[in-house]
């Protein structure tokens, strides 16, 4: 049987959703692939549960219902306090082990790194590591890639081949980074990826043109667990850009988060207020979106969130659309991505579905680990 140990940082949404399908397909893994995934340790923002023979499923499915219900793993009586994501990969690491991230933290980058200095592999659902630093995300990325030319440094365009993903990362548990790195590997050249990046932007803007409130929505997306933590960052363009920049950077394209252009949906004076301070205010907002919304109708055009990676530039915003394009047909949390290429011209290679959801985004973590286990 292979054996790949997991370490999960974060049990939020995603987190707890991708334990529950560990725990459902494990038979499937070990019948299929002869797979076995036991979870070593379990860890949310300031607590962890440690047990280096894998903790048992009756003990983790306990634990995410637990943290379902706001628990703290710090105060459970199988866990105890953390504060150094880097210390628990030091102490429940070994040989085949795969670190998953599944925060919403950059607080994570040392043990990530700490994890591929080890020789153990990592799997992203979260943004933030790949969007700080270009020198971080070289790190990260590069870990394990093909080997360059007479044996130098692999070049940045082998990333993929290497020890890590973040499939989930860009469009949920579409196959949107895998495209990206097929073209690549192919030789084929990407001239513009545009579309829409955003599942809680979508599920806004379609939401507004069924005629509902703003602030009702962006709340529901939050309850839904479509939305970041701080769901500030969906709505001020901040996670698109973050997406963008993982596709720019997926090009090889040196840009940081600071080189994309973003155009928010809120005034800057909200950034001062708390999450629920924010989601109190929302209301303001409504008649702003209201009539937006309306005076697009009239012209037969609706509100959509736009993302292009074109040019060596990354741009992200509200644009109007014909509400009979592409983007324009989308409905709810679908995403769309084109990609424009020197083979896929002038018709585009088109990606869509759902881009949010914690189901649909465990279910491509959890392919991400699988596929891990038969690498390196
Ligand atoms: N929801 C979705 O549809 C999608 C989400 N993603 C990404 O997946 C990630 C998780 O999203 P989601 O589950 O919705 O978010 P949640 O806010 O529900 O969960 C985040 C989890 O991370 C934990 N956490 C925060 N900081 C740390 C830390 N320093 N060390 C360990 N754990 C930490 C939190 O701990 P605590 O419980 O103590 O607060 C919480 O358990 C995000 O990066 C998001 O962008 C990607 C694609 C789609
Ligand atoms: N908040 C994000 C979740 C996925 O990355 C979104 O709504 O797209």
């Amino acid at each position: 049987m292979r054996v790949l140990h997991v370490i999960l940082f974060g049990v939020g949404g995603v987190g707890r959703a991708l334990v529950r399908q560990m725990v459902e397909h494990r038979s499937l893994h070990a019948l299929r692939y002869g797979l076995t995934l036991p979870i070593v340790a379990l860890c949310d923002r300031d607590g962890a549960v440690v047990d280096e023979t894998g903790i048992d499923d009756e003990a983790l499915l306990q634990l995410v219902d637990f943290k379902a219900q706001g628990g703290r793993l710090a105060n459970h009586p199988l866990g105890g306090p953390q504060g150094d994501p880097a210390g628990i990969v030091d102490i429940a690491g070994r040989d085949g082990t795969v670190v998953v991230d599944c925060t919403a933290s950059e607080a994570t980058v040392p043990a990530l790194l700490l994890a591929l200095e080890r020789g153990y592999k990592i799997v992203l659902a979260n943004k933030k590591p790949l969007t700080v630093d270009q020198e971080v995300y070289d790190r990260l990325a590069a870990a394990g890639a093909t080997a360059g030319e007479e044996g130098g440094p692999a070049h940045p365009l082998t990333h993929h081949l290497g020890m890590s993903r973040w499939e989930t990362t860009v469009g949920a548990g579409l196959p949107v980074i895998a495209t990206l790195n097929r073209l690549v590997a192919s030789g084929d050249e990407v001239s513009r990826i545009a579309g829409t990046f955003s599942g809680t932007l979508g599920y806004v803007m379609t939401g507004l043109q069924e005629g509902r409130r703003f602030s009702e929505i962006v709340r529901e997306a939050h309850r839904l667990g479509y939305t970041e933590p701080d769901p500030r960052d969906d709505l001020g363009g901040i996670d698109v850009a973050r997406k963008a920049l993982i596709l720019a950077r997926g090009l090889g394209w040196r840009l940081d988060l600071a080189d994309v252009q973003v155009t928010g949906l809120y005034p800057p004076e909200m950034d001062s207020l708390s999450v629920q301070e924010f989601l109190d205010a929302l209301p303001q907002l409504d008649e702003t979106f209201q009539r937006q919304v309306a005076e697009a109708a009239a012209q037969g055009q609706v509100l959509r969130y736009a993302a292009t990676v074109e040019g060596q530039q990354c741009r992200v915003g509200p644009t109007l659309v014909s509400a009979d394009s592409p983007l324009g047909r989308l409905r709810g949390t679908d995403n769309l991505v084109e990609f424009h290429t020197r083979w896929y011209h002038p018709n585009p290679l088109v990606i869509q579905g759902r881009g949010a959801g914690v189901d649909a985004t465990a279910a491509g973590v959890l392919s991400d680990i699988v596929e891990l286990a038969f690498t390196g």
